[in-house]
Parts: structure tokens; C-alpha cells; sequence
């Protein structure tokens, strides 16, 4: 359901199967009367379990785009429930056969903690939630794995007790834990998203101009100090005839070819926004005076310099600009955009294609 309902995340499918595979190894185990052979149901139940968490982990490296190779890992669980066939129908040992994929699943769940955490640098509630959780039962099932194998190659009814206990008062409450959430990590993922588009510019892909000034607000008090900031307010020339003469759509190809253009001038953390029609604002950091001063005039060239392809006739297209330096104290986007506005209006005057300071 939260696979169906939060956003059909090619990831959620995976941890979806995980958890169909976990609620196989419980059936196995409940309905072992069933089986003619016990190696059968030792055999089932241990390839879910390694199944279950080798999904989750799929899962989570596809989540976050982890370098992690999954086919080591499938690598590793055929090693691994080789040997616990080996242990369990050739050369009988107990303590190897009921401890080796246990401890498989352990380092998965870790694993998945690590992932988790790695992934962003301000993890969401739910992600260290779902981390703790990970490693809570890694530790459990460490301690469960190890009482098996202590038992050495024949039965130990203490120690069986034991892992018994182990087993069954911390393996469903973790497997409830890890799907709470794993379903709040959807729901955050989803929430961020949403409002990642609720920022973005549908047709250009730069911010939109809610995106801007929430962001730039945040940016001017985090970088102000350290580095040398500019704010550039540009806007297409002419572009009411380039709509008139070319039609509406090639005018919107304008203005996607236009963003990419400037977009591969500037620094990927500089917030590129787009805050009317043709009109676009950009909030540039440089570490010196002179690489800031550069910026606008870099970028008036980029698309006056090569004239713009449109369905097999190319047309030259200009912008005018107005930057203004920020400094620190005493300036508001608003107030800076404002500045702006005005030597880009001056820009315009002085006949287009052309850069003013104000
Ligand atoms: N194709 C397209 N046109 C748009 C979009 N948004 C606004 N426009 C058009 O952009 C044009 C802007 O015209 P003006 O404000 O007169 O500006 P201009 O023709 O560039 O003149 P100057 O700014 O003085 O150089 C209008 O015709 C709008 O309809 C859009 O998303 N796509």
C-alpha cells in the first residue's frame, strides 16, 4: 500500500519484497509440519531471511544511489547459504548452520544504517529513526547468531532456549519498527519532493520565484561573510517579437536554451531563478571581487556571442543586465533585487545587450 499510494518508488517495490519475504520465512517456520524434510525448511526459511534484507539494502542503495555493487552482496548470500547447506545436510554442525546467515543478515543491517546516514548531510528524523532501528536489531541478532553458535556442532537445548527467546521477542518488533519507518522515509521522500516542485520552474527546470527568495534569503546569511556575493537580474531583449515571429513554442525553446546556457557559466551552488516571463535573477557567490565583477558580462556573451538554433533557422538572441555587489550588512534580497531591477531598467535604456552595475 505505501509502495501504491506514496509515489511508486522503484525502491519501495524492493523493500515491498523484502517484507513479503520476511512474512514467507515466518510462514515456513509456522507451517514446518508441513514439510516432508526438515533441511527443506531450514533451507527456505534461511534463503527469505537472506532474501529480505539483501531487498532492503537493494533498496536503499538504489534510494540514494549508493556505489554499493548489490551483486557482491547476492555474491556473498550464495556463499552463505551454500555453507548453511553444506553444515546442515553434508557435515552436520548446529552452531554453524543456524548462526552463519544470521550473521549475513546482520552485516546487511548495518550496512543499510551506514547507507542511510551517508546519504545526506542533515539526515531526516525518519532516516535516523530507521538507522537506530537497523542497528538495534543487527545487535540483537548478533547476540542471537553468536548463543547458536556457542552451542558448537550438536544440539544445546540452553542455548536453542535462549536463541529462541532472543528471536522472537526482538524479530517482529523490529520488523514493525523497520516498516513505520521505512513508510515515514517515503512519506519525508515525497514531502520533498513535492516541495522541490513547488520551488521549481516547470518549464525551464531553474527555481521558480517562490524557490528564490526562500533560498536566497537562507544563502545570503550562510555565505554572506565568508565569500563575495552578486546578484544578477537579467531579461531576454526583444523577446515579444522572438514569440511574435518564431511563435509562442519556439519562444519557449528561447528560454530553455537560454537557461542552459547561463546555467553552464555559473557555479552548480549559485541559485538561478525565474522570477517573471523572461526575466531571471541569479545569486552568485566568487572568492574574489573581480571573478564576481566578471560574471554578468561572461554571461551576456554566452548568449549573444552564438546565435540559437530553432527548428533549422538560428536567431541571435541578446539579454540586458543589472548586477549590484551585496554587501553584508544592511541588505535583504528584496532590497538587493530591488537595485538590481533599477540598472538592469538603465541597461535597457542604454540601448540592450549590455551590462550595468548599479
Ligand atoms: N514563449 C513564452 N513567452 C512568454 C512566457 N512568459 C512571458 N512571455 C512573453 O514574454 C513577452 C515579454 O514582453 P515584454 O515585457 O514586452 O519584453 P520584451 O519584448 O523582451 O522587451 P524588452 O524587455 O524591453 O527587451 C510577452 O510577450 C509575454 O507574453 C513564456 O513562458 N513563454
Amino acid at each position: 500500500m505505501s509502495w501504491f499510494t506514496l509515489g511508486k518508488k522503484q525502491y519501495a517495490l524492493l523493500w515491498t519484497g523484502a517484507f513479503t519475504l520476511s512474512v514467507c520465512q515466518w510462514a515456513t517456520i509456522l507451517g514446518r509440519s508441513l514439510f516432508s524434510s526438515d533441511i527443506t525448511v531450514w533451507m527456505l526459511a534461511s534463503s527469505f531471511s537472506v532474501g529480505s534484507v539483501l531487498l532492503g539494502t537493494w533498496g536503499h542503495c538504489i534510494r540514494v544511489n549508493s556505489s554499493i555493487r548489490i551483486r557482491y552482496l547476492i555474491f556473498l548470500a550464495i556463499i552463505t547459504l551454500a555453507a548453511v547447506y553444506y553444515f546442515k545436510a553434508v557435515n552436520v554442525h548446529v552452531g554453524l548452520f543456524m548462526s552463519l546467515y544470521i550473521y549475513y543478515d546482520v552485516i546487511l543491517l548495518v550496512l543499510n544504517a551506514a547507507i542511510i546516514l551517508k546519504h545526506k548531510q542533515k539526515s531526516l528524523p525518519a532516516e535516523i529513526g530507521a538507522s537506530i532501528t537497523y542497528i538495534l536489531c543487527g545487535i540483537f541478532l548478533f547476540f542471537a547468531a553468536t548463543v547458536a553458535l556457542m552451542q558448537g556442532s550438536q544440539v544445546n537445548r540452553e542455548y536453542i532456549e535462549l536463541y529462541n527467546l532472543i528471536n522472537f521477542l526482538t524479530v517482529p518488533t523490529a520488523n514493525v519498527g523497520m516498516a513505520v519507518f521505512i513508510i515515514f522515509i517515503m512519506a519525508s521522500d515525497l514531502a520533498d519532493e513535492m516541495e522541490n516542485l513547488a520551488m521549481t520552474d516547470v518549464l525551464t527546470g531553474c527555481l521558480n520565484r517562490r524557490g528564490f527568495y526562500q533560498k536566497s534569503q537562507a544563502k545570503l546569511a550562510e555565505k554572506c561573510t565568508e565569500q563575495y556575493m552578486s546578484l544578477i537580474y537579467w531579461d531576454i531583449d526583444n523577446f515579444k517579437k522572438i514569440n511574435d515571429d518564431y511563435g509562442h513554442a519556439n519562444g519557449d525553446s528561447v528560454l530553455i536554451e537560454a537557461v542552459k546556457r547561463v546555467t553552464s557559466h555559473i557555479n552548480t551552488n549559485d541559485l538561478f531563478g525565474r522570477i517573471g516571463g523572461e526575466e531571471f535573477v541569479i545569486l552568485a557567490t566568487s572568492n574574489s571581487e573581480e571573478k564576481a565583477k566578471a560574471i554578468p558580462e561572461q554571461l551576456r556573451l554566452a548568449l549573444a556571442n552564438e546565435p540559437f538554433d530553432l527548428n533549422e533557422q538560428s536567431i541571435n538572441v541578446t539579454a540586458s543586465f543589472g548586477a549590484i555587489n551585496i554587501q553584508c550588512h544592511n541588505m535583504t534580497v528584496e532590497s538587493a533585487i530591488n537595485q538590481a531591477d533599477k540598472a538592469l531598467y538603465n541597461a535597457k535604456h542604454k540601448g540592450k545587450n549590455v551590462v550595468v552595475y548599479a
